[in-house]
């Protein structure tokens, strides 16, 4: 599921859900790399894998998060070959890629304390590229192939709005690119995700070969459930809207 409230405590409250994966937004969420690093630092030691996707596929960005901690990554907005290359360069030390070595200082080793990282450090992380735009569906097979990226992510949502279907994840036309993706992954031998919170959509991917899937989010679950509370318990307004000021309509479930 995805933890977006930026909050230490909500995401130990859902690393020990029982969920065996969690994805930390640092893209549509506010958070900054304090935050994140809080955040690994809570969900430590819970059996759970955590991915954190920064805002944007930026080589500097991504050593901050690296030197902190993070051993999965989830790179947005990734729409083509070189895209992909760039990203794996920005998590690899040269002569291989570009990472900037600052090891003796950082979270990732322990402040030195683990033995040869930077020798080990490419094996202990993973790159997940996300495909989100018509132009990274076109190129999939090609971002597949790029050696270091372990897996795809595909985002209905912004696939969505690159095809001209704004706010409609569950489009025919977007769920076909979707398992056109899936079914890439798999001839190419890589693992595909999906963000799926409608649960009948999550279970069709998962049918057609996605891996893994985001069926949630801390901070949705969070507001559906004081909606259905102040449902439940407050006096609702004679013309049938709601007595709970600032309080509007529930938007689509994305
Ligand atoms: O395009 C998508 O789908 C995603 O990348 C997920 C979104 O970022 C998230 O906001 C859910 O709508």
């Amino acid at each position: 599921m995805w933890v977006c409230s930026a909050s230490p405590l909500v995401a130990e409250i859902c690393a020990g859900s029982g969920l065996d994966w969690l994805l930390i937004d640092a893209e549509h969420s506010p958070n900054g790399l304090e935050s994140v690093l809080a955040q690994l630092q809570a969900v430590h030691g819970y059996p759970v894998q955590a991915l954190v996707r920064p805002p944007v596929n930026d080589t500097v960005l991504i050593k901050q998060y690296l030197d902190l901690g993070v051993q999965n990554l989830l790179i947005p907005m990734v729409n083509s070959a070189a895209e992909a290359e760039a990203a794996v360069a920005a998590i690899r030390y040269p002569p291989h890629g570009v990472r900037g070595v600052g090891s003796a200082l950082a979270r990732a080793a322990r402040w030195n304390r683990i033995p040869d990282y930077l020798a080990r450090a490419a094996e202990t992380i993973s790159l997940t590229v996300q495909i989100e735009s018509e132009a990274a569906v076109s190129a999939v097979e090609q971002i597949l192939a790029v050696d270091g990226v372990d897996a795809i992510f595909l985002g209905p949502s912004d696939l969505a709005a690159s095809m001209g279907l704004l706010g409609q994840q569950e489009h025919p036309k977007v769920r076909a690119a979707v398992e056109h993706c899936l079914a890439a992954a798999a001839a190419a031998g890589k693992p595909a995700g999906v963000n799926a919170f409608v649960a009948a959509t999550a279970k069709a991917y998962l049918d057609a070969g996605a891996s893994f899937v985001l069926v949630g989010a801390d901070v949705s679950l969070l507001a559906r459930g004081s909606e259905a509370l102040a449902a439940a318990f407050v006096p609702q307004a004679p013309d049938g809207g709601t007595a709970v000021p600032g309080a509007g309509p529930t938007p689509s479930s994305y």
